[in-house]
């Protein structure tokens, strides 16, 4: 097998970048931890990686609004960088803090019907940080990251993880246009008002992806449900389940090794 790479993206206040670093190397890849600002001064270290990560956290203490700093950093310095490599049919994941990155940095849900600025990630309706875990069902086939069939429990931990909508447009293109890729729900597959939606974002979105489906950003934390022992009733479970978080790293390893 050749070898595949990942890069995970550090800046002040992210803190689940050698989770990430680790359930990358499980699925498979070669991963490494890049500052930003070692980045923005050597942009060409992307190229050598088939998949770039923004991984969760509190870049920039939140301040201004939670990933609005390092997004402004992505948006005018690096974002033909990630189109390229998006458009080279590589992957971007963004998860919690990162997947706040990617839509306000415009990368998501990067639709040409879509205009910038149309869909966002705001404060929990219960005015307060909440973590819980959450059952995700898949709402397209289009992303290479997810099983469409397979629901999946994962825990998430944020305090602005409200995705919303400009208008009603917006929100039905996104239907139509297979960008959601996960809505929260409960045990059973229904959706549902908090505790089940755990933000009251619009339509129950957990995560979206973009027009390719190589792009993906979720609130849960996959990174967090990489082993057995990490679920919450795991001595009930079976001995040989696989982990509902490795799945979508997994995904992201065979799609490289198979398309890249
Ligand atoms: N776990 C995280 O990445 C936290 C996300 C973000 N800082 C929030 O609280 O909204």
């Amino acid at each position: 097998m050749s070898k595949i790479k990942g890069l995970v993206l550090r800046a002040a206040g992210i803190n689940c970048d050698v989770e990430t670093q680790y359930a990358l190397e499980l699925a498979g890849f070669e991963a490494e931890r890049v500052h930003i600002n070692e980045l923005l001064k050597n942009k060409s270290i992307l190229e050598e990686n088939q998949i770039l990560v923004f991984p969760g956290g509190f870049s920039y203490g939140d301040d201004v609004a939670a990933g609005r700093i390092l997004a402004n950093q992505i948006e005018h310095h690096l974002f033909e960088k990630v189109e390229e490599f998006v458009g080279a049919g590589k992957l971007v994941l963004g998860i919690c803090n990162g997947f706040q990155v990617l839509v306000k940095s415009g990368l998501l849900p990067a639709s040409p019907q879509i205009g910038c600025r149309s869909v966002s990630i705001t404060h929990n309706d219960i005015p307060q940080f909440y973590d819980n875990w959450v059952y995700l069902q898949p709402g397209t086939e289009k992303c290479v990251f997810i099983n469409p069939e397979q629901r999946i429990y994962l825990p998430m931990a944020h305090g602005e993880g409200k995705v919303v909508t400009k208008d009603a447009r917006t929100l039905s293109t996104l239907q139509k246009d297979g960008h959601i890729a996960f809505r929260y729900v409960d045990k059973d597959g229904k959706t549902g008002d908090y505790p089940i939606n755990p933000n009251g974002a619009v339509d129950s979105i957990a995560g979206l992806t973009d027009s390719t489906g190589r792009v993906l950003g979720l609130m849960p934390h996959p990174e967090r449900f990489i082993r057995r022992i990490q679920h919450p009733q795991w001595t009930r479970l079976p001995e040989d389940i696989e982990a509902d978080g490795m799945t979508i790293f997994k995904n992201a390893a065979e799609y490289v090794q198979n398309n890249l």
